[in-house]
């Protein structure tokens, strides 16, 4: 079994324009810390019919507006026509000391800061052509939709000191390694471990 040594728990939120590459880092960590108590993959509640890649629990408008005013979010944004929200259990995680990952928005980041005093910020970037050819590939979205997404990639700065930047643009396990390993050493970059027993 892993144990955990030092972690120090705190909300961790992957963003970055589509096709960069976030939920395909979230698989890969999540695949590896599997049978780590300490890290809790967030299921997003979402408005968008299931779909393929991301596993999420699909509501209608009218529900999730339902959710809000019943306070069931811990985090909640809209973005492509769409409305996202994490649930109000992440609270209680993070209370408990575990370190909490989500798939975020750029654009919610401000309100994210005020929320959640331990946030680490992981931005994800791949050249604008292998957004497009990876959009395209992927086949979730077509047409003007795919059209809008890339145009709203260029559109979002992410910066500040809470910022770790992780380029995608080689083979998903060389940006997996690396996002594991700020999973794993912490919020400051260093002091935590994992061991195997
Ligand atoms: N390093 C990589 N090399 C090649 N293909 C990749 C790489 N990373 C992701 N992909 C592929 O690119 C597509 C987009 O990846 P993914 O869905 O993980 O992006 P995303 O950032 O979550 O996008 P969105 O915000 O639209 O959900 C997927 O088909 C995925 O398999
Ligand atoms: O452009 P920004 O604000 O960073 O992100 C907007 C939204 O788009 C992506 O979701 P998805 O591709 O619909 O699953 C992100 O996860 C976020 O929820």
């Amino acid at each position: 079994m892993i144990v955990g040594v030092g972690i120090t728990g705190r909300m961790v939120l992957i963003v970055g324009p589509s096709g960069s590459g976030k939920d395909t880092l979230l698989d890969y960590a999540r695949e590896r810390l599997r049978l780590h108590p300490g890290f809790r993959f967030v299921r997003r509640i979402i408005t968008r019919p299931a779909s393929p890649g991301e596993d999420h629990e699909s509501v209608s408008e009218h529900e999730f507006q339902r959710l809000v005013s019943h306070n069931a979010f811990s985090l909640n944004w809209t973005a492509h026509g769409l409305s996202y929200g994490l649930p109000a259990a992440v609270d209680q995680w993070l209370a408990d000391g575990t370190v909490v990952i989500a798939n975020g928005s750029r654009e919610v980041l401000p309100q994210a800061r005020l929320r959640f005093p331990r946030l680490q910020i992981v931005n994800i970037t791949a050249p604008s052509e292998l957004l497009q050819r990876r959009l395209a590939e992927r086949g979730r979205e077509t047409g003007k939709s795919i059209r809008d997404r890339l145009a709203r990639s260029e559109t979002i700065e992410v910066v500040g000191s809470d910022v770790h930047n992780i380029d995608n643009s080689g083979p998903p396990a060389v940006a997996g390694e690396e996002f594991l390993r700020l999973l794993t050493f912490g919020a400051d970059g260093g002091g935590a471990h994992l061991e195997n027993s």
